[in-house]
This record gives C-alpha cells, sequence and structure tokens, in this order.
C-alpha cells in the first residue's frame, strides 16, 4: 500500500487536478494499491475562515465569497467531467454548499462562532476538493470512492489542533480498507470526535492525515506532492543556486523545517516516522523529479551539510547580571513565566560565565515579554541582582543543519570565517550538542549575504562566486571584461570560481544588475539600460546590494573616486586597482588603506600600480613577510617612456612616437604624465613604501625632461603641438647620448631614504642598456639578494598584460574568500 497526499497547489485549478488525475492513474496502471489523501483548493481554507469571521460580525457579503468558492468547483466539474455525467455532481456539490450555507446562516444569527463550529466551517474545503476530483477520477474510468476523514480518524475534542485516538483512529482504519476494493480518496485535514463532532488536525492537516493512514495501514512509502521539487539546500527565493537535497533525515527535516523550510512541517509526520515509513516530496507540476526522501537514515553524501535555513525576523531579549551567576534557577524562572505565558522561544544562548542568558523570540511578541520579564524579576532588577531587559531587534536567525556535522570538526570554524570575511558580525550563536545544527544570529541587512555566501561555501561542488563592480570601461576596464569572458568557463570548472560582473560605470552611464551583468553584451546594456553615472549613488547602491564576495575595480586614473576606498573596505568589499592615486598620495592615506583592509579582512590589491602585470608588488611583499630588507631598489619603470627612447630616431618626429605609445595603449590617460615623470616618480614612491619606507610624495626628486611650454600646454592636442615645436630639444638629447655609445634610460632609484628619477645615458656595460620595446626592469638589492641583485624584466604597459595582472588579483581574491 502506498499513500498519497495532494497539496492545495496540487489542487487548485483545472490544469493542476488533471496532473493529479494522471498521477494518480500512473499508479494504477502499475498496478500499484493506493490511498489518496487531498487538501483544499488552494486559497479555500483561508476563505472559509473568512467566510466564518464575516458571518459572526453580521457582514452579509459573505454570501459572495460563498458564491466565487462554489464557482471554482463548479469550474473544475465543468472543465473535467463529461457534460452528460456533470449535473449529478453539479447537485452533489450544491448539496454541500447549501449545508455550509445553512450553517453561517446560524452563526450569522447568533453572532458567535465558536471554535467547534469553525473546524465544522473549515472542514467544507477538503469535502468539496476531494468530492469533485473523485468524481473526476471516476469519469474517466478509474474505479474510486470518497472517503469521508471523519468516519475513520477519532479526536478528542480540543476544536482547532485536535488529538487524535490512534487506537480507535488505527482500528476502523484497518476495518475501512480491509472492505473496500477500490481507491480510496480521503478528506485532508479532518476528524471527529466521538460524537462525531468534526474537528481538525492544526498544522500541516492533510500530511498529518496521510501520515496517520499511512502508519496504520503500515505503507511502504507516503508520497507528499506538493509545487516544488523537493526540500532544497536553501530558500531559492533568498538563495538562486540553492538545489534540491536527494534525502533527508527525519531530525534535518525537523530543524530545516523548524528555521523556516515550509515545504512539509515535519511533527505531523511522526505517525509515519515512529514506523519508519519513508516520505517523498514530490512536484505534482515536475512528476518525473526524483524530489526528496524524507526517512530515518539519509544516504552518505557529497556535503557535510544538509541544508541552511533562516527566520528572518526576530529580536533577542537580553537578561544579564552579576546576580545570576552560580544562582540555581534563574533559568528556571525565566523560561517557566514564558512557558506560562505561551511564549515560544525560537533560540536560547548561554555562556558558561553565566552571567548572561539571551533568547530568541517573535519581534511581534518582544513588548510584551519585555514588560512580562520586567514584573517576574522586578524584586532582582530593583536590587542590582539583574540589569535591565534589553531587547535587541531587526535580527534574524541562520541555522546550518546536518547530520554530517555530528563529531566532524571545522565546520563552526568555515562558518564564522566566511561570515567574518564578509564583514557580517555576529550577535549570538547556539548549538545544540544534538551537533546537527549551529544557530547564528546576525544583523537582518545582512542575511542575504550571509546565506548565499555560507551555501556558497558549504556546498562545494558549485563554483565559489565573486562579485565585481568594475569603475572605468576605458582601455584597461574593455580588456579586463573581455578576459573575464574568454576565461569565465575554466575558472568556473577547473577553480570553482563564478566571476560576476554585477555593476559597471564608465563617466557617463552606470548599470548594476545584482543577477549578473553578461559579459558578449555589456556595451548594449551599459548603453540602453543605463542611467546616468554618479560615483556616489554607484557605492551607495554597493553597500545596499551587500553582495557576499564583493569586489570593487577602479580601472580609471581618477583622482576623486579613491576617496571612496576607505569606506568600501570598511564595508567589507575588496578593491582591486591600476590606479596609482591612492598609493601615492600622502603616506598616511596609503597606511590607512593597508589598516582597513587589514582589519577587516578583506584585500586592498594594485599589483599593476608598478610595472602592470609583472609580479613586481607581490615580490616585494614577499621578501617583506619573509623578513629580507631592502638596501636599494634601481628601475625603469615607464613603459612609455622605454617605448619611446628604443624607436625615436634622429630625423623623426617625437610627437610621432608619443602618439604611437598611446595608441598602443601604453600611456596614462593623459600622456604628460608619463613624458613628465609623474608616472614614475609615483611607481618609485609605492615601490619604496612598499619596501617599509615612509616616504611622501616631495620625498621623491623629479629631474624633469620636458620643456616648460609642453608642460605647460592647457590640452592634450595642445601639448602634441608644443611637442612637435620642440623636435630638436629631443634629437639633440639622443645626439649627444649617441655620440657617447649610450642611450638614454629613464631611470628610478631609491636609496638611502631617497628616491630620484630623470634621464640618464647609460652604456653598453650597464644591464639596462640591452632593453627593448616598452620593457620594464626592476633591480633589488637586498640584505638576502645583496652580491647579485634580484631582477624582474619585461613588458610593463600595455592593455593586455595590465588587465591580466588586475584579474590575477582578482582571482586571487577569490581563492582568498575559498
Ligand atoms: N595602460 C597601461 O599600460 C596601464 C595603465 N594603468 C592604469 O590603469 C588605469 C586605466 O588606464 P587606461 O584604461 O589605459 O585609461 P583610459 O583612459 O583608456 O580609461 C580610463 C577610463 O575611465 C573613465 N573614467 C574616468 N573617471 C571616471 C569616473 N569617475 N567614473 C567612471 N569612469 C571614469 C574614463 O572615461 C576612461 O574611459 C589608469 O589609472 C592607469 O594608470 C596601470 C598600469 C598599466
Ligand atoms: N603609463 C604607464 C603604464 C601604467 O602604469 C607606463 O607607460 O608605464
Ligand atoms: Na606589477
Amino acid at each position: 500500500m502506498q499513500v498519497l497526499k495532494f497539496g492545495g497547489t496540487s489542487v487548485g485549478s483545472v490544469e493542476s487536478i488533471k496532473q493529479v488525475i494522471q498521477i494518480i492513474d500512473n499508479h494504477r496502471q502499475q498496478g500499484d494499491q493506493i490511498a489518496v489523501v487531498f487538501s483544499a483548493m488552494g486559497g479555500v481554507t483561508n476563505q472559509l475562515i473568512e467566510i466564518g469571521r464575516m458571518a459572526t460580525t453580521g457582514e452579509t457579503d459573505y454570501m459572495e465569497l460563498v458564491r466565487r468558492i462554489e464557482d471554482r468547483h463548479f469550474n473544475v466539474v465543468k472543465a473535467l467531467i463529461p457534460i452528460k455525467e456533470q449535473s449529478k455532481v453539479f447537485a452533489h456539490v450544491r448539496g454541500i454548499i447549501n449545508e455550509l450555507e445553512d450553517l453561517l446562516r446560524g452563526v450569522s444569527l447568533i453572532r458567535e462562532l465558536t471554535l467547534r463550529t469553525h473546524d465544522l466551517i473549515t472542514s467544507f474545503g477538503e469535502r468539496l476538493s476531494t468530492t469533485i476530483i473523485t468524481e473526476c477520477v471516476k469519469s474517466r474510468g478509474i474505479p474510486a470512492q470518497f472517503c469521508d476523514a471523519r468516519q475513520i480518524i477519532k479526536t478528542d475534542a480540543q476544536f482547532g489542533q485536535a488529538e487524535v485516538n490512534y487506537t480507535l483512529t488505527n482500528q476502523l482504519i484497518q476495518e475501512h480498507f480491509a472492505k473496500v476494493t477500490v481507491t480510496q480518496m480521503v478528506t485532508g485535514f479532518i476528524g471527529s470526535t466521538e460524537k462525531n463532532e468534526t474537528t481538525t488536525l492544526g498544522r500541516g492537516g492533510s500530511d498529518y492525515t496521510a501520515s496517520i493512514l499511512g502508519a496504520a495501514l503500515n505503507a511502504e512509502v507516503i508520497d507528499i506532492w506538493t509545487d516544488v521539487d523537493g526540500m532544497m539546500t536553501a530558500d531559492p527565493r533568498k538563495v538562486p543556486n540553492a538545489f534540491n537535497i536527494p534525502t533527508i533525515t527525519y531530525a534535518e527535516a525537523m530543524e530545516l523545517s523548524h528555521f523556516g523550510a515550509k515545504v512539509i512541517y515535519p511533527p505531523s509526520l511522526q505517525p509515519a516516522f515512529a514506523r519508519n515509513i519513508p516520505i517523498r516530496v514530490l512536484n505534482t507540476f515536475n512528476p518525473t523529479h526524483e524530489g526528496t526522501v524524507v526517512s530515518r537514515t539519509a544516504e552518505r553524501r557529497q556535503y557535510t551539510i544538509t541544508g541552511i535555513s533562516s527566520i528572518d525576523d526576530i529580536a533577542l531579549v537580553n537578561v544579564q547580571g552579576s546576580g545570576m551567576i552560580g544562582v540555581a534557577g534563574v533559568s528556571a524562572k525565566l523560561f517557566g513565566v514564558l512557558a506560562a505565558h505561551k511564549i515560544s522561544v525560537i533560540l536560547i544562548s548561554q555562556a558558561s560565565s553565566e552571567h548572561s542568558i539571551c533568547f530568541a523570540i517573535d519581534p511581534r511578541g518582544a513588548e510584551n515579554v519585555k514588560t512580562i520579564l520586567d514584573a517576574e524579576f522586578a524584586a532582582e532588577i530593583e536590587h542590582g541582582h539583574i540589569d535591565n531587559i534589553a531587547i535587541e531587534r531587526d535580527l534574524s536567525v541562520i541555522a546550518t543543519v546536518g547530520e554530517g556535522m555530528k563529531k566532524s570538526s571545522g565546520i563552526a570554524g568555515k562558518l564564522f570565517s566566511v561570515l567574518g570575511k564578509n564583514g557580517v558580525n555576529i550577535v549570538a550563536v547556539a548549538q545544540g550538542s544534538s551537533e546537527i545544527n549551529i544557530s547564528v544570529v546576525i544583523n537582518k541587512n545582512n542575511l542575504s549575504k550571509a546565506l548565499n555566501s555560507l551555501h556558497n561555501i558549504f556546498f562545494q561542488s558549485e563554483a565559489r562566486v565573486l562579485n565585481l563592480y568594475l569603475v572605468g570601461t576605458g582601455l584597461i576596464g574593455k580588456t579586463l571584461l573581455k578576459q573575464i569572458f574568454d576565461q569565465s568557463e575554466y575558472l568556473r570548472a577547473e577553480k570553482l570560481l563564478k566571476v560576476c560582473v554585477v555593476g559597471m560605470t564608465n563617466s557617463k552611464k552606470m548599470l548594476l544588475d545584482p543577477k549578473g551583468i553578461a559579459l558578449d553584451d555589456w556595451r548594449e546594456r551599459l548603453l540602453t539600460e543605463g542611467v546616468t553615472t554618479s560615483l556616489p549613488a554607484f557605492v551607495d547602491k554597493i553597500k545596499d546590494y551587500n553582495l557576499p564576495n564583493s569586489v570593487f575595480i577602479d580601472c580609471t586614473s581618477d583622482k576623486d573616486i579613491v576617496q571612496f576606498y576607505e569606506s568600501l573596505l570598511d564595508s567589507n568589499i575588496s578593491v582591486v586597482t591600476p590606479n596609482k592615486v591612492a598609493n601615492s598620495g600622502p603616506y598616511a592615506e596609503y597606511r590607512r588603506l593597508q589598516r582597513t583592509a587589514l582589519n577587516r579582512g578583506v584585500k586592498f590589491l594594485y599589483e599593476t600600480n608598478v610595472g602592470a602585470g609583472l609580479p613586481i608588488i607581490n615580490t616585494v611583499q614577499g621578501l617583506m613577510t619573509a623578513g629580507d630588507r631592502f638596501l636599494k631598489i634601481e628601475a625603469i619603470l615607464s613603459g612609455t617612456l622605454s617605448f619611446i627612447f628604443n624607436t625615436f630616431r634622429p630625423g623623426t618626429s617625437f610627437a610621432d612616437v608619443v602618439r604611437d605609445a598611446k595608441e598602443k595603449g601604453y600611456t596614462e590617460p593623459d600622456p604628460r604624465d608619463d613624458l613628465s615623470g609623474l608616472d614614475v616618480a609615483r611607481k618609485i614612491l609605492i615601490l619604496a613604501r612598499e619596501a617599509g619606507f615612509p616616504l611622501e610624495p616631495e620625498d621623491v626628486t623629479i629631474t624633469n625632461l620636458l620643456p616648460e611650454s609642453c608642460l605647460a600646454a592647457p590640452t592634450i592636442p595642445a601639448f602634441f603641438e608644443e611637442l612637435e615645436r620642440n623636435n630638436t630639444y629631443f634629437e639633440n638629447l639622443l645626439a649627444e647620448a649617441e655620440e657617447k655609445g649610450e642611450k638614454l634610460r629613464f631611470v628610478a632609484s631609491f636609496e638611502n631614504n631617497k628616491a630620484t628619477i630623470g634621464l640618464r645615458p647609460v652604456n653598453a656595460e650597464h644591464p639596462f642598456y640591452q632593453l627593448t620595446g616598452a620593457d620594464n626592469i626592476v633591480s633589488f638589492t637586498t640584505e638576502r639578494y645583496k652580491d647579485r641583485p634580484l631582477v624582474i624584466k619585461g613588458p610593463g604597459a600595455g592593455a593586455e598584460v595590465t588587465a591580466s595582472g588586475v584579474f590575477a588579483d582578482v582571482v586571487s581574491i577569490g581563492s582568498y574568500l575559498a
């Protein structure tokens, strides 16, 4: 024997009822013996409750609602039963509705609704749905019989939530099923007292009916047909990556549903579990999906945890005071009075110092609880043994649940670490000694971020998500987007990393989409859907979204943008940038950013500040971490100037060579930043700082290369005109060097706390002589690299190598967060 139960959405419409009939027919064709339990059509129970309420207050238009219920059932009959059989069924349904109307007239006359009458009114939902579906099934030639559960489920007279008399019920069910020969179509949710008064079974009512039947008939399995693919690892409305849990234990299902997973209400399944009958949760609208099997033992799984659930809105009550330490009975008194007032406690936490107890409750009852506790502990408060009872609001509880957590170490560590890295403050913690649930209380505004980052970390075969916000879609920005697009499949498959661009802005428009912006047509979307950009608004949105693993990427050379870095880092958002402005301003600002990132456990990465993608900053940081000390740095740090001095020949146009450098993507947005030495000054300053020297910008001495008129040019085109005019100046510089067999190199050096940069002719002996193209070279002399310096050399400018350095920084954050 198998028991099937169809919930309100499964029997909610003509289309869904067709599905239900199909499922029943499939069982018949396979020769299964089945009993089927039905809920009321979706929404009808609530309507009946409303109708009852209206009748007591004398509102007459409740009849209108009754009509609507009747029409809904009639429509099913019209759609699914052959015309010639319909009138008989209409009469039948009308008969039931008449009974309801008589009852409501009575209620409306006496203006009183007892719990007993309330139960009777709500029983009509299941009676109507089961009646019409039985008729539909029969009209298709499937043998079936309506079974009013009030004949077989006997309860006490606690109307609203009646207790089942199992001895009598089991006997009646067994006797009934021994007699019948065709499929029984049973009304869910209802029973009756020994005096045959109608009762209802409380929360999870129809599941309960199925479970009682299954247990009494020793069914092989109970199928709960609903409208989702079984139980999920998290609420898919909050965690888009949630997926189906194929098997789950009863204890896990209990824990998860206590914390909000509403698919089933496990306590109502207790009778089936007591007899070890598995429950399958299946989807009427996707009947081939395997759903979830709830049983005593779940199969071995890939993941240590089974699911994550939450209660979105709770209040925390804190009772504390020195008078509680070592005093027996405080908690008894506390929870005793809460129980006496029927206040349900969601979670309790007490530190072993016994100095405080905190517990979570439904926030709607918080004021009431405070009043009750203030009164109960008035004496203790007055004597100072207990401080004031404090209530904290706007909180949520998240529970990670799973039998796999039992006796397995590192899970709490992982949980706290991922929440910490994402800046989610933990207000309270509770873990039962059953070890299958760790619950944390957090601020409500962090709920989505916490759920998603936990889901991401615990369900590991799923890629970790990095959420990126890009400012600047110029040369480096657009190249980065292209690289991310090309590499995303590899990252997902090989590194379990899903890189998701959720926001972008250029100097005109910004576009934000927490679901991700597809990178094959970002230009089009930014253009058509983007709104007028504003950096403060962009940054506010980022904070507002509060997505886990967020990274802000600044691909501009803007000076104003860097003022946002600190607050971003402070909001646990990592920052990656090729923009040198932040790191080359006052030393105190540079330090502050480093500190903020460190304190917040997020990353501030800028490898491309020096030598583009060449691993220069990482090398310096590595040496520093390992305790080396820097003695001297000598370097060529401008790709642009390298290129220019490697390309410029007497008789050619210097301005054209600079133009060429700009076109090749080597120069700064304003090439004067390169030619004036400013860009190199920034780089040597940053290198010195990384090497542990607190240099200020004014400590860098620049020997300027450009004639004054070029520097003073008001615009970039005007600057190029000045360059043309000064061609002989550059030719002379070059000729002078060549005469001596030397080459011109723009060299930066740092030694004895002094940084200097300027044009220097180098001869063939010098290691910088051979440099070609737009290459950079850095030579570090340190305590450990004293006799022969450590040298890094290679292309130090250009779109591909720079974007790739930025990308590598971004990906390293993915690994760090994992
Ligand atoms: N080109 C290279 O080889 C290297 C460049 N860098 C750095 O990369 C950064 C970007 O350089 P490129 O892409 O070459 O310059 P670019 O001029 O091509 O791109 C910068 C973009 O940022 C936009 N922008 C400026 N302020 C903005 C704001 N407030 N909001 C939104 N967008 C804004 C500009 O409109 C421009 O499209 C610069 O800081 C540069 O120093 C670093 C290493 C190497
Ligand atoms: N403009 C720079 C590249 C970025 O740092 C250079 O020419 O080196
Ligand atoms: Na670099």
